[in-house]
């Protein structure tokens, strides 16, 4: 039998950035047919070593068995919280893992994932027993936005971009790991991501490894942002590198 290897889905928010066109959170806009969310877990299951997909939404969610109807390997749970943090610490204490079952953490607004980069970050965590996240290095000069005045928002300075990555999902721990640090880290605003909540409580030489992700792994946010992946499943524009 396959080690365990479960992913864990946070799908409890409300896509505020996106606007909603019909009363649907964003991880149930249709793109080319089908439900942002179906296409988020179905590239999860394309890798046959994840045992089983488990997905948080809100408590009374009316969209989510439509979405993934006949899915294998997948169960959805309505323990969301009020932040991504909060729905990703309840979806763990839910699912009860052991300490050492790997865990993969993948946002439901990143539907977009490859396999090989999947393929990458298990590896790579597998390979060197190291929790670790695909993310992609700084392309573009980094401003820092000073205050909005009447003419526009204006430049404060110009950050140095030097070993500056951009994190997205999927991030791999293991269960006890992430659970422990997530427990320590509870309520700190500084914790956007789990990896932010590993780094701030683990041994520095144990930080998680940086695996390169890839841009069509992009986080769907911003209106545009479907256009974009929509013109990609039809076929018509595939970004550089994946
Ligand atoms: N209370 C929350 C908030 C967010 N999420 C999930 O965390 C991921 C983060 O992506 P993001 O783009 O921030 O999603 P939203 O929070 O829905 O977007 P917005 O901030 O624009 O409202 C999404 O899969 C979202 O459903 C969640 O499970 N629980
Ligand atoms: C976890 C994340 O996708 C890493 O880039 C991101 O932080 C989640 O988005 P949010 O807007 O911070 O909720």
């Amino acid at each position: 039998m396959n080690e365990p290897l479960i992913a864990l889905v946070p799908a409890a928010g409300v896509g505020a950035r996106a606007g909603s066109r019909d009363g649907r959170p964003k991880q149930y806009r249709d793109l080319g047919g089908e439900p942002m969310l179906r296409h988020t877990v179905r590239a999860l299951l394309a890798d046959p070593r994840i045992t089983q997909v488990r997905v948080a939404v809100a408590p009374g969610d009316a969209w989510v068995a439509g979405a993934l109807a006949g899915l294998p390997r997948t169960v959805w749970r309505p323990c969301g919280g009020p932040t991504r943090a909060e729905t990703v610490r309840a979806a763990l204490m839910d699912a009860d893992l052991a300490d050492a079952t790997w865990t993969l953490v993948h946002d439901a607004a990143r539907p977009g994932l490859p396999a090989d980069a999947l393929g990458r970050l298990i590896d790579t965590c597998r390979s060197r027993d190291r929790s670790g996240l695909l993310a992609l290095p700084v392309a573009d000069t980094v401003k820092q936005a000073g205050d909005a005045r009447d003419d526009g928002v204006r430049v404060a300075r110009t950050l140095q971009r030097e070993g500056l990555w951009l994190a997205q999902t999927p991030q791999m721990f293991r269960a006890g790991e992430l659970r422990a640090a997530l427990d320590a880290c509870a309520g700190d605003p500084r914790v956007t991501d789990e990896a932010s909540a590993v780094e701030l409580a683990c041994d520095p030489g144990r930080a998680p490894l940086l695996v390169r992700g890839a841009r069509a792994n992009d986080k769907l946010t911003w209106p545009e942002d479907f256009d974009w992946f929509e013109d990609r499943l039809a076929g018509r524009r595939t970004p550089p590198g994946g």
